[in-house]
């Protein structure tokens, strides 16, 4: 491991609490990003040094958010597997995480590397618009996806049903949700990031459908 990949581990040490088990099978995760990557663009590569506290922990802060022992976590556009393998490796044995990601070869890697990480998740290869129909669950995840407006558009069968929606956003957040409130009637609150002082999480308390 390089000296910037190490402290950067260290310092995602301090960001996240989880056990042994858990950190085994993040690790098992970044191992087999590392190997993916160089075939296929799984993370911007000016972030590789700092997969753990940049990706790792961003998407580990989002169990603390979300209702408890829920039974069924969907995230969409997964890509490299964030957050849903992190969920996965973090809830393991207590959650079914389900990960959507209309790309072939990304869904490819999330399937192996739940394998590698020795967790089960359900990969739908397809879009949400086609994976989301029929599918009930208690919080639905996604990040670095699309606008709030969108996002909503896409997550909805879930929200309507009753999931809790968590959206990590950058410094745009609230102009995002009041973007979003033009075109939604929902209910949302920001919570700070733990990994970018500048960042929110938008938590999706309770979702009606389109405004107006
Ligand atoms: C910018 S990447 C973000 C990946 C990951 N969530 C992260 O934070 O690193 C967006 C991912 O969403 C996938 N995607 C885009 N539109 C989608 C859709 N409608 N349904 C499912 N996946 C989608 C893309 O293939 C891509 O892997």
């Amino acid at each position: 491991m390089s000296d910037a990949r190490a402290a950067d581990r260290a310092a995602a040490e301090r960001l996240i609490d989880v056990s042994r088990e858990t950190w085994a099978r993040l690790d098992a995760l970044v191992a087999a990003l590392d190997r993916w990557q160089a075939k296929t663009n799984l993370v911007a590569p000016n972030t590789l040094d700092e997969i753990w506290t940049r990706h790792v922990a961003d998407s580990a802060q989002l169990v603390a958010p979300a209702p408890a022992n829920p039974k069924r976590w969907v995230d969409i556009g997964s890509g490299g597997g964030f957050p849903g393998l992190v969920i996965a490796a973090m809830l393991a044995g207590r959650t079914a995480v389900h990960l959507v990601e209309s790309n072939g070869k990304k869904a490819a890697f999330l399937r192996e590397a739940a394998r590698a990480m020795g967790v089960t998740v359900v990969v739908h290869a397809e879009r949400a618009e086609k994976a989301l129909a029929g599918l009930s669950a208690d919080v639905v995840s996604a990040r670095a996806l699309a606008p709030l407006t969108a996002l909503l558009g896409l997550a909805a069968p879930l929200l309507k049903t009753g999931a809790v929606g968590l959206f990590p956003k950058g410094r745009e957040a609230s102009t995002e949700l009041t973007e979003a409130e033009k075109s939604w009637r929902f209910r949302a609150s920001l919570h700070p990031s733990l990994t970018d002082e500048h960042a929110r999480i938008v938590r999706v308390e309770t979702f009606d459908g389109p405004a107006g």
